[in-house]
């Protein structure tokens, strides 16, 4: 489906309700498959979560995870324990060129049967389940925290817990320490001093509670970046989100004070409202929160601001490769990127060519990115649809909000 967005005005104030974090939402969906005592709320409705929802309740030795890269980190160790069983974990095409060998390693190193069916390094996996005697891993940390994360979600279940020394610079730092307050949240033991954490094992039964989902800072970027290129005083109120999150993305609500955007919080809510113009340049290392980049690069693009964006090594072998995602369409729209391996220059902006249509490469951050600037031009989306992958309702919020779009079957 293509995407046609007309040159919108939005209401002068708005209020979308956004689905659960998807990133909170895969670790609580493997908790609860190992602790079935919880119950969660407000688990997230993206494509990423109910493959992974899927994942675990089926008895299927298939197991095909698209596009979902927690989901396809997290069940490899999963399956690793599950004594027993043997499953071919898959994925999508672009699965099956997204790295896993730190990973596999690593639980071979603790005892793990996994192969590769197609290409060493790379999905898909065979892992025949069985118990994982030993205690104690290194692994490389500069590559991606979803491997550091998929190893402390079993940890407790091993039999003397876990031990991970982590090696090298450490990557998306935030999302380790979700995983770790989660496990404290429902009474796993664990501690992260220097480069080692350690997870003790769940010897009782843990207490039952519900866990509620914190709603998705990440989606949340989205209305930060239109509440930048709004008129002054336009407020955006989104629910349900908590001043003290677990999300490394939430650095939004400080990263956007660059474009006049102050976000207050209101019980489970937060007001964003654009209050000052700036032009000035902006200067950002994004290794704790890649998954915000293209979001901020637009923004920049949209207000004329020019910008330098680090810590983007990440970004290469997330859904597509970003960097040059970015580089090539930004530059279809008029403006000038450069990029290395690790980061993007944009210079300042003068203008926005009109009706350009925006490749999505099978990323919906690509898609979510760029549809604010229909707020400035008007503008195509190619396979609107990716969107699901994180936000399944992003476009029919879009118009709740005065977006004026139409939608093409191709
Ligand atoms: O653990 C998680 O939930 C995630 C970690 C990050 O990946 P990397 O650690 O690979 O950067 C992030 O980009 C991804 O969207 C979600
Ligand atoms: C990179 C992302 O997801 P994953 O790595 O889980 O596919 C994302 O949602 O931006």
């Amino acid at each position: 489906m293509q995407i046609i967005l007309q040159k919108s005005k939005i209401a002068k104030q708005s209020s979308i309700e956004i689905t659960g974090s998807k990133s909170e939402s895969n670790r609580l969906l493997l908790l609860k498959a190992l602790y079935p005592e919880f119950k969660l709320e407000n688990v997230s409705i993206s494509d990423d979560s109910s493959v992974m929802t899927r994942a675990l309740e089926t008895s299927s030795n298939l197991v095909n995870i698209h596009h979902a890269g927690t989901a396809m980190r997290f069940l490899t160790a999963y399956f690793s324990i599950q004594e027993g069983r043997t499953v071919e974990l898959t994925g999508s095409k672009r699965m099956k060129e997204r790295p896993i060998q730190i990973l596999v390693e690593a639980l071979q190193e603790l005892g793990a049967d996994i192969t590769y069916t197609e290409n060493t390094g790379l999905p898909p996996l065979k892992i025949k389940g069985k118990k994982l005697d030993k205690y104690h891993v290194s692994l490389k940390a500069n590559v991606s925290s979803q491997y550091i994360s998929a190893l402390l979600l079993i940890a407790s279940k091993l039999e003397n817990g876990l031990e991970l020394t982590l090696e090298g610079e450490i990557t998306s730092v935030p999302y380790i320490n979700m995983t770790l307050a989660l496990l404290d949240e429902i009474g796993v033991k664990a501690s992260f001093v220097g480069n080692v954490i350690t997870v003790k094992p769940t010897i009782n039964k843990l207490e039952p509670k519900t866990l509620v989902v914190e709603s998705d800072w990440s989606s949340a970027s989205y209305y930060y970046s239109i509440a930048a290129m709004s008129p002054l005083d336009t407020e955006i109120i989104l629910s349900s989100y908590k001043e003290n999150s677990l999300q490394g993305d939430s650095v939004l609500a400080d990263i956007y004070k660059h474009f006049g955007v102050i976000t207050s919080f209101e019980d489970n809510k937060i007001r964003l409202k654009k209050e000052t113009f700036n032009t000035e340049a902006l200067a950002l290392n994004l290794k704790n929160a890649p998954d915000i980049a293209q979001t901020i690069a637009v923004t920049c693009f949209a207000l004329g601001i020019p910008c330098d964006l680090t810590g983007l090594h990440t970004l290469k072998i997330k859904e597509t490769d970003r960097l040059v995602a970015l580089k090539t369409e930004i530059e279809k729209l008029g403006g000038q990127v450069e990029i290395t391996n690790k980061s993007l220059h944009l210079s300042a902006s003068t203008s926005i060519n009109n009706m350009v249509s925006i490749s999505t490469y099978n990323d919906h951050r690509m898609a979510m990115a760029f549809a604010p600037l229909a707020l400035k031009t008007s503008i195509v989306i190619e396979d609107a649809e990716v969107v699901s992958k994180s936000y399944p309702t992003f476009w029919e919020d879009l118009e709740t909000i005065g977006f004026k779009m139409t939608r093409n079957e191709l």
